[in-house]
């Protein structure tokens, strides 16, 4: 579904991505991780189009995203932190969103429904404190059903009741068929919900396998188990 090939980015002298190759499939749900500044954001602006690489190619669908925008239509992205209009309110962000997709597909409510974003949205988004930005992130993001979902640090701010909740909708969009893309530090977060882990370091690619494999290979009952042991015996 998204073929990452050989690409390099760097900042100045800076090396972020060094020549990374990577297949992501459809029906998965893949845990990026890697040490703070490894690359995990550029990757994933990378794929968005936000960042160009000056070397390599993202294939998208079989379609070069170079010179192609139509591609970002199946995607779904929550960043770490939401950026919206101070000034509108939480219905505003939502009707403008709306507009700006003209999506014929009937949208999934499902995360408006049970963060109960209707009871908010009056409220303006600079009133908003950082958990409720998230929730309203979130709904946006699985609102019109994307192919694709990429998700930066989704639970992080969020409490324990809507985390669940997020993470239940992130289970049912893989077993619905989306290819899922998630960073997170809190690797516990990620048990029971990624099929697959990619781990770099430095820009590089150090490990891509799915996680019943990551822990048969280390012996270990949990990813940061494993990732842990691998760190310790620098086979990573
Ligand atoms: N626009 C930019 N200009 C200059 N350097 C940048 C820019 N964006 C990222 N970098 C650098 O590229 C490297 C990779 O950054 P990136 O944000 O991709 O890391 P990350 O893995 O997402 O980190 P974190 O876990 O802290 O979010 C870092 O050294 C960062 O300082």
């Amino acid at each position: 579904m998204i073929e990452i090939k050989h690409i390099t980015k760097h900042f100045g002298k800076l090396k972020a991505l060094d020549n990374l190759d990577l297949k992501l499939e459809k029906g998965q749900c893949i845990a990026l991780i890697g040490p703070n500044g490894c690359g995990k954001t550029t990757l994933i602006k990378s794929i968005l189009g936000m960042v160009l690489p000056e070397k390599g190619d993202i294939i998208f669908n079989g379609q070069n995203i170079k010179h192609n925008n139509e591609y970002r239509k199946h995607i779904g992205y929550m960043p770490q932190i939401g950026r919206y209009p101070e000034n509108m309110t939480i219905g505003q962000v939502i009707d403008m969103i709306k507009g700006i997709r003209n999506s014929n597909e009937v949208l999934d409510n499902d995360l408006y429904e049970q963060f109960e974003i209707g009871k908010m949205l009056h409220k303006k988004m600079r009133t908003l404190s950082g958990g409720t930005t998230q929730k309203v992130s979130a709904t946006l993001t699985f609102m019109f059903r994307p192919e694709v979902l990429i998700l930066d640090e989704p639970t992080a701010g969020l409490d324990p009741v809507a985390a669940e909740i997020l993470k239940t909708k992130i289970i049912a969009a893989k077993k619905a068929g989306s290819l899922l893309l998630i960073t997170s530090h809190f690797l516990s977060e990620l048990e029971g919900i990624v099929s697959q882990v990619i781990f770099i370091q430095d820009g590089k690619l150090m490990l891509h396998k799915n996680t019943m494999e990551l822990k048969r290979d280390t012996g270990k009952d949990t990813i940061a188990q494993s990732i842990v042991h691998l760190l310790k015996t620098q086979t990573v």
